[in-house]
């Protein structure tokens, strides 16, 4: 996963606040203090950390939470949403005809994000070329052209020419009929005058669309010194930063982005030519918080619709009927996948484990227990514990289904008030009536 010690140190001081008792200044201080840690250890900028410290701080302790969002809710909202300011919004490259011109130290990946890029243009539909104008280093021309041609894409260079603004004339003429052409540029091993001055040559020629730069994640500060030599060079319009999938810090490169007002366009999170992606803010954050995809929770939660009312008052007080186990497996039915929705929640999860049986809410599934349940007494289905051998003989009759499946659904029954009751104990002060309103948005509390 992308960046993972830093999204582990950060999912901690999420944590400390999903299971705080009361959010408070000295509990906010605190998180605050974790998260600085380990933004500060994944070489975020100072400066950086202590802006987005104090608007954490602030905010957490001033705004009022949205309505149905519970305090920690509030809070943990916060800190997600200045994690994305942090790293802004991703630069838009739109799917149009355009040159676009790399630049970067060497070693950064440049070569290799070249093939990458134009993959996935080619791959949106766009024709796509490249053009290797890095006459610096020897290897360039050969690397690229592999690279290329492996994925069927149109390469152009001129081996032995180290006239690199020259080559890059002569490749855009060569590849006019294509849509997206992109440039490559040579690097070097540190920021020198020369390489300055040679990208100043290319992009006069170029005069290119798109000037993306090319940064490693491992990068610490001297990530701020590239990026504002290259910006003042050519003017760069966003960065690619590569290397994500390594154990990479990344807060070097985000940092330069945010000071220099630029921002991220794609990331490199793998070898292969396929592995690209465009840099979603929200997306990244959360999947770097393990937070799951919680719009879609959110969005997925709210399809249930309001028919099946649960009295969440009569579930508190203990007594939780197999129609309230039906509502639920209903709702939960809805939802999909359980397990895929306790991943979804923000803590991982409320805290108590159900066997698969019971993740597993299918149509089918749920279609045979109405048939069973059928075939009950309101007493039966009221308090299932006066269900007996006899009995369940009797409904398995009535209902034709095999008494091992009643005494399934029995078991469901019990595993979930098992759960529920432990939940009632375990949760502390988490508040019962709002989970139970996560689970089917439509109950009565
Ligand atoms: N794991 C991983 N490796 C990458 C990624 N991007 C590039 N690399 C590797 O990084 C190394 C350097 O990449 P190159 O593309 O050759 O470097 P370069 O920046 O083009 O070097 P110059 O052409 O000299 O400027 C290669 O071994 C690539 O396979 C990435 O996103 N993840």
């Amino acid at each position: 996963m992308v960046l993972d010690n830093l999204g582990g140190s950060l999912r901690n001081a999420l944590k400390k606040i999903a299971s705080a008792n009361k959010i408070d200044k000295a509990l906010v201080d605190e998180a605050v203090r974790e998260i600085q840690r380990a933004l500060l250890q994944a070489d975020v900028n100072v400066k950086l950390v202590m802006q987005l410290s104090n608007t954490i701080k602030s905010r957490a302790l001033d705004e009022k939470p949205a309505p149905g969002m519970n305090p920690r809710e509030h809070v943990i909202n916060i800190v997600y949403q200045e994690l994305i300011n942090l790293v802004g919004r991703g630069a838009d490259i739109p799917l149009k005809k355009q040159n676009i011109m790399l630049v970067g130290l060497q070693g950064s990946g440049k070569t290799t994000t070249a093939a990458k890029l134009a993959t996935f243009f080619q791959r949106k539909g766009l024709r796509t070329a490249v053009i290797c104008a890095d006459t610096f280093r020897a290897g360039a021309y050969d690397q690229l052209k592999a690279l290329c041609e492996k994925q069927g894409i149109f390469f152009y260079g001129e081996k032995g020419n180290t006239d690199a603004p020259a080559v890059a004339r002569n490749g855009l003429e060569a590849t006019k009929k294509y849509d997206i052409r992109i440039v490559d540029t040579a690097g070097r091993h540190a920021l020198e005058g020369d390489l300055i001055q040679e990208m100043k040559d290319i992009h006069a020629v170029v005069n290119a669309d798109q000037k993306l730069l090319v940064m490693d994640a491992a990068l610490g500060q001297q990530a701020s010194e590239q990026a504002k030599a290259f910006n003042e060079a050519v003017n760069i319009t966003g960065v690619i930063i590569t290397k994500l999938d390594g154990t990479a810090k990344g807060g070097g490169a985000l940092s330069a982005v945010a000071e220099t007002k630029t921002s991220v366009a794609f990331i490199g999170v793998g070898e292969t030519p396929a592995d690209l992606e465009r840099f979603e803010a929200d997306r990244f954050i959360s999947r770097m918080l393990g937070m799951g995809d919680i719009k879609t929770l959110i969005e997925r939660a709210q399809e249930v619709q309001t028919e099946q009312e649960v009295d969440v008052e009569s579930l508190m007080r203990g007594k939780f009927t197999l129609k309230d186990m039906y509502q639920q497996m209903e709702a939960m039915n809805k939802l999909g996948p359980l397990k895929q929705i306790m991943q979804m929640l923000p803590m991982g999860g409320l805290g108590f484990e159900l066997s698969d049986k019971e993740y597993q809410m299918t149509k089918d599934r749920l279609d045979k227990y109405r048939v069973v349940m059928d075939s009950m007494t309101a007493a039966e289905l009221d308090d299932p514990k006066i269900i007996t051998a006899s009995r369940i003989k009797r409904i398995s009759q009535g209902s034709g289904a095999s008494p091992d499946l009643v005494r399934e659904l029995l078991k469901s029954h019990q595993a979930m008030q098992k759960a529920l009751k432990g939940m009632r104990g375990g949760m502390g002060k988490m508040n019962m009536k709002r989970m139970m309103k996560r689970f089917n948005p439509g109950a009565k509390t």
